[in-house]
């Protein structure tokens, strides 16, 4: 996967939160400590943020083949989440977040993973430029995963939902799975939403972390400035 910013100054917003991501943590980071990370460009910049502390904290769990791979590349040990226990926080990036602080993610097709470990973490860091911070979530085309054989099946009962799929040709997910993206698709609810898809058989799970959401936004400014927000 390449994640790539369409600007160089998105990814100065992106840098100065990767950089406020890693404050926001140092004081969580001790030889035991393990920490979820997320996908992405944004999550990208924060790994190389956290290289910087590599050998001062235990290791993290990466919600991705990417991920884990350019955290080894900074010295940073990767763990099976099945070998750990609670994270004290995960940080990742986001394709929308909302004022209640429902995000949709998944712009890179890791959404699953992401959702897993975000779920055993016990706060998640949002990081983000202020293209994502939007009144209603849907501009972003959401990310469903599902299982292959169920896609065309899948497909249709979310044309019944009033969506609009499409099938991300090429793409499959780390977990062997494909992608349909739900295109101009407004979300008012979306914890009502994330379950009503979540429950379509074939549906792996859907891009909308809602009943799980963030519980800190780190946004950047287009001034320069990193605005903190808390759920
Ligand atoms: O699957 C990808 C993830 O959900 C990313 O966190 C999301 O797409 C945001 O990515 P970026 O930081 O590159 O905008």
């Amino acid at each position: 996967m390449a994640f790539r910013s369409k600007t160089a100054a998105q990814d100065a917003l992106k840098r100065a939160v990767a950089k406020a991501a890693l404050e926001e943590i140092r004081p969580l980071l001790t030889p035991e400590t393990v920490i979820g990370v997320g996908t992405g460009s944004t999550a990208n910049m924060f790994i190389d943020e956290l290289g910087t502390l590599a050998g001062t904290f235990k290791g993290a769990v990466a919600s991705s083949e990417a991920s884990a791979e350019r955290l080894r590349g900074h010295g940073i040990d990767v763990f099976d989440l099945n070998s750990v226990g609670s994270m004290p926080v995960y940080v990742d990036g986001a394709d929308e977040i909302d004022p209640g602080f429902a995000m949709i993610k998944g712009g890179g097709a890791a959404l699953t993973r992401e959702k897993i470990v975000a779920a055993c973490a016990e706060r998640f860091v949002c990081i983000a430029d202020e293209s994502k911070d939007v009144a209603v979530l849907g501009q972003f085309p959401l990310p469903v995963e599902v299982i292959p054989m169920a896609r065309s099946y899948v497909a249709r009962e979310l044309v019944k939902m009033g969506a609009d799929p499409i099938y991300r040709q090429g793409v499959i997910t780390d977990n062997g799975n494909q992608i349909l993206d739900l295109y101009d698709f407004p979300i008012e609810h979306p914890v009502e939403m994330e379950s009503r898809i979540n429950q379509l058989v074939g549906v792996v799970t859907n891009g909308l972390f809602a009943a799980r959401g963030a519980d800190v936004l780190l946004l950047g400014r287009k001034d320069g400035s990193v605005e903190r927000r808390e759920a």
